[in-house]
């Protein structure tokens, strides 16, 4: 199997916006947050246990998850996070690791915002951390996300702290200038993993 770089961050980092430069260099992704979408499209069990424990009203009229709404509640009540994280973690494993089985670049880049939370670090042979102040992830994150600072304060609040994260990278994008800046950083790395990959 070829090497799988692991890429995480918090939220706001840039872990998409890195992922995206690998991806032009034809390096397959495997991303934690579409794969955490897919484990409760409609017709999902997840979908199905979600709506029994949080009520109908957590569903949209197409019968989608209503994401802002479980957002409010899993960001604010721990207890309804760790249920959901209980509920949600095993099968985004399972899909992450079938995706993983199926890429075919020289090397394979898994972003995850929990992979240092969570047992996904298991899966990646090397760490990538993309790191940026504090206030820029808010500044960023808030203006994507059409979001207030507090609420993206409040997710930070249930991510590794900086410091952790950096403690245990084996390579870091620093993510606080321009993405152009990001993009040379991205090159040297695809050169760095191509040469790695070849040794494998
Ligand atoms: C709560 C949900 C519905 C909010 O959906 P929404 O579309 O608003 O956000 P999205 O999924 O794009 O996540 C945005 C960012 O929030 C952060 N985040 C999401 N879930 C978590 C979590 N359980 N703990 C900490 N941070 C999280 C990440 O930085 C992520 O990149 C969704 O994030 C979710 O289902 N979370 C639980 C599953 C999970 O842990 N996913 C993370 C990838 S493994
Ligand atoms: N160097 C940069 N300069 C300006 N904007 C940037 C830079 N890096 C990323 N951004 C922008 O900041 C926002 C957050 O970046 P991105 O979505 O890549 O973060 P993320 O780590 O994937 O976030 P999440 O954990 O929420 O999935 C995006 O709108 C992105 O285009």
């Amino acid at each position: 199997m070829p090497i799988i770089i692991g890429l995480t961050g918090g939220i706001g980092s840039g872990k998409s916006a890195a992922a995206d430069l690998f991806a032009a260099r034809g390096i397959n992704i495997v991303d934690a947050d579409i794969a955490a979408r897919e484990v409760v499209e409609p017709g999902t069990v997840a979908l199905q246990a979600i709506a029994e424990h949080f009520g109908p009203d957590i569903l949209l009229a197409d019968a989608s998850l209503d994401r802002r709404a479980l957002r409010e509640i899993i960001f604010t009540h721990a207890d309804e996070k760790k249920w959901l994280e209980t509920l949600l973690h095993p099968a985004i494993r399972t899909l992450i690791k079938q995706q993983l089985n199926e890429a075919s670049s020289a090397y394979t880049i898994l972003v995850s915002p929990l992979l240092l939370e969570t047992d996904q670090h298991t899966l990646v042979d090397r760490l990538l951390v993309i790191d940026c102040p504090e206030a820029d992830q808010i500044q960023r994150a808030a203006a994507r996300d059409q979001s207030g600072p507090e609420r993206i304060k409040a997710i930070m609040a249930n991510q590794l702290s900086r410091d952790a994260r950096l403690a245990k990278a084996d390579d870091i994008l620093h993510n606080h200038a321009s993405l152009a800046d990001l993009e040379t950083q991205v090159e040297t790395l695809h050169q760095t993993y191509l040469s790695l990959a070849q040794r494998d």
